[in-house]
């Protein structure tokens, strides 16, 4: 079995929709520190479970400098946003969103 790991940093914007009072429904930005697991028993072609440039390409071509209200379809939550990169990525398993130092999400598929 084969695991690659890519670890990139994510400069984005979002408001949270939530159902009481919160800072966070304001427009406000995160340097969000993603890292994407790929998984695979055997490798392509070209001797890889996945290129490491194809997931930065995805994750940061789609994600960076952008509010992330206007890419990801539901509410930009980091359990969301977990969610969303690990079903853009052939092979991810698992997806492990840090929005600042204490506040981490893992979303990891059945
Ligand atoms: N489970 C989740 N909780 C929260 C999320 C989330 O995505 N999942 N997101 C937020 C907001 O993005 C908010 O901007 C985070 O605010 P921040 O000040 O960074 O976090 P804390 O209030 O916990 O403050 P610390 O100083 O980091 O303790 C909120 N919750
Ligand atoms: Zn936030």
């Amino acid at each position: 079995m084969f695991t690659v790991v890519k670890r990139m940093e994510v400069s984005a914007s979002h408001s949270l929709k939530l159902s009481y009072q919160s800072k966070c429904e304001n427009l406000h930005g995160h340097n969000w520190i993603v890292t994407v697991y790929c998984r695979s028993e055997v490798l392509n072609e070209d001797g890889m479970v996945v290129d490491f440039t194809h997931i930065k390409e995805t994750v940061m071509g789609k994600l960076d400098h952008r509010n992330l209200n206007d890419v990801i379809p539901a509410n930009p939550t980091a359990e969301n946003i977990a969610c969303w990169i690990c079903n853009q990525i052939p092979c991810c398993f698992k997806v492990e969103v840090q929005e600042s130092e204490g506040n981490t999400v893992i979303y990891e598929k059945d």
